[in-house]
């Protein structure tokens, strides 16, 4: 977002989210689209992506209430791309830039496992070496928020994730891949975030 819009939102006390992701196909970009249409759902937050290939400085994440992390799963890790965005943020960590910020994740990966649970840690470890306040999905798969069973293409948490969200990709287009569950879920995600934000705005 250019920083005049970001100020903007600022005066109008408009909470802003940043979707910071990295996605070498598309696929994860994909998700962070849904995530996005979520936050947007409330009127009083607005989210942005970010791809980490065009974030000069993790200084410009300053200024956001809350930051959602997002990679694909590759070889059970996050992409180097994404880990290089990490470690340069270690320049904001030494002055804690992003303490008491929220924090949240996501990993988009090939298998229905594919070691997504590995990447989230990843994501959630680094959130909370900056002493981010890490939210959790909070989408329950068999509950009744759910029609579907998990494994469905049209369940909500498909892959039965909790520590953040878990998407899974076909080797197609991510025109038509993840499935509409995983999309819906996404979109619950960002939802919940944005809810979150508010609520640690009134504190
Ligand atoms: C180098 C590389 C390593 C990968 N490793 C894994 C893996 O460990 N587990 C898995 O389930 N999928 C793996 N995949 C598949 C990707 O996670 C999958 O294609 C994903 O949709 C890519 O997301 P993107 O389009 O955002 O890059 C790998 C793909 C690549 C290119």
């Amino acid at each position: 977002m250019p920083i005049l819009y970001l100020r903007m939102n600022i005066i109008f006390n408009m909470k802003n989210v940043a979707i910071v992701y990295y996605s070498g196909y598309g696929h994860t970009k994909k998700v962070a689209e849904h995530i996005r249409v979520g936050v947007n759902a409330l009127k009083k937050v607005h989210a942005v992506l970010i791809s980490v290939d065009e974030l000069q400085d993790v200084d410009a994440l300053n200024d956001y209430e809350a930051i959602v992390f997002g990679a694909p799963t590759y070889m059970g890790s996050v992409p180097y791309q994404f880990k290089k965005f990490m470690d340069d943020a270690s320049k904001v960590w030494l002055k804690k830039g992003w303490k008491d910020k929220l924090a949240a994740g996501f990993t988009n990966s090939g298998s229905l496992s594919g070691d997504k649970f590995n990447v989230l840690m990843q994501l959630c470890t680094f959130a909370c070496q900056h002493g981010m306040l890490w939210l959790s999905l909070g989408i329950d798969n068999t509950s009744g928020q759910n029609e579907h069973h998990s494994g469905h293409l049209e369940a909500l948490n498909r892959m039965g994730g909790s520590l953040g969200l878990m998407t899974q990709s076909e080797n197609d287009s991510p025109e038509v891949t993840p499935p509409i569950g995983d999309k819906r879920t996404a979109e619950l995600f960002g939802r919940r975030i944005a809810e979150y934000v508010i609520l640690l705005a009134k504190r």
